[in-house]
């Protein structure tokens, strides 16, 4: 099997609802994969089973071959995979440049508070800034590297969470909702950045998103989920078309 994220049988159960139900998708390496389901379909929980944020009752996740099903969510940086938030997950009292160097140390499983707090700056440590620098230039922040989270704009927190993610080096990249909440204007810069991402640093990219227009133009393949279950899985167009999907999500009948 060629597939760098494979996802077999995934089944999470909340009670007697199972939001993700028997789910398998395949993922290539150097695709951009969308996930896309009405609300309540199970998309964010399948993530979550994936990265370990929840404990599927049944089911394997690979990279590359390998079972990461077992593995907690903090060791997951170290086998290739990370991911973001549709509520971010940043330090929010700390300014840019610590956050994207915390998401370098994640990667190389150094101590990030020694680095923040400039203590002992060794050869990886530097090699670990300047990596951090560049994703700073690659995402527009290199302006506010010395800015507090907290007080940058939401579109700004979303790019900084990308840039910590990015910091690890991933080899999969999980992204929910990346343009919730972003202006139309972002949206198409954000539709850039993921190309540069995914052809620049060779990282493989899932993302979920409500935006179909960004979806369809961006994904090189498209699974729609409705209630826990995949209803259709194939190119961007072939998913879009899809009787069942127009069902789900236009109200078309049979
Ligand atoms: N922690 C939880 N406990 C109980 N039920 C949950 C929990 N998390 C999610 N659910 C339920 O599981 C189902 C799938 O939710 P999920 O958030 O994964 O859907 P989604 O496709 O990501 O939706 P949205 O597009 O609104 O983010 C929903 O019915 C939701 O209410």
């Amino acid at each position: 099997m060629s597939a760098l994220l494979s996802v077999e049988s995934l089944t999470v159960r909340f009670g007697g609802l199972a939001a993700v139900d028997d789910v398998s998708i395949l993922v290539e390496e150097g695709e951009i994969a969308g996930l896309v389901g009405p609300n309540g379909a199970g998309k964010t929980t399948l993530f979550n089973a994936i990265t370990r944020n929840v404990d599927p009752e049944r089911g394997t996740v690979r990279i590359d071959g390998h079972d990461i099903s077992g593995r907690r969510p903090e060791d997951l940086a170290a086998l290739g995979l990370r991911r973001t938030f549709q509520n971010l997950a940043l330090f929010e009292s700390q300014d840019v440049r610590t956050n994207v160097l915390i998401g370098a140390h994640t990667g190389a499983r150094t101590g990030w508070l020694r680095a923040a707090l400039g203590w002992g700056v060794r050869a990886e440590e530097r090699a670990l800034g300047a990596r951090a620098d560049h994703l700073l230039e690659v995402l527009d922040l290199e302006q506010m590297g010395g800015a507090v989270v907290a007080d940058l704009p939401f579109g700004t927190m979303k790019r900084v969470e990308l840039a910590r993610a990015l910091a690890s080096r991933p080899r999969v990249l999980l992204l929910d909702e990346p343009a919730n909440g972003l202006r139309e204007a972002e949206v198409l810069e954000l539709e850039a950045l993921l190309r540069r991402i995914r052809d620049e640093f060779g990282v493989t990219i899932v993302m979920v998103d409500h935006h179909v227009r960004l979806v369809m133009s961006l994904c090189d393949h498209v699974v729609a989920l409705a209630a826990g279950r995949v209803i259709a899985d194939g190119t961007a167009r072939e998913t879009r078309s899809d009787p069942a999907v127009r069902r789900v999500f236009l109200g078309e009948s049979a």
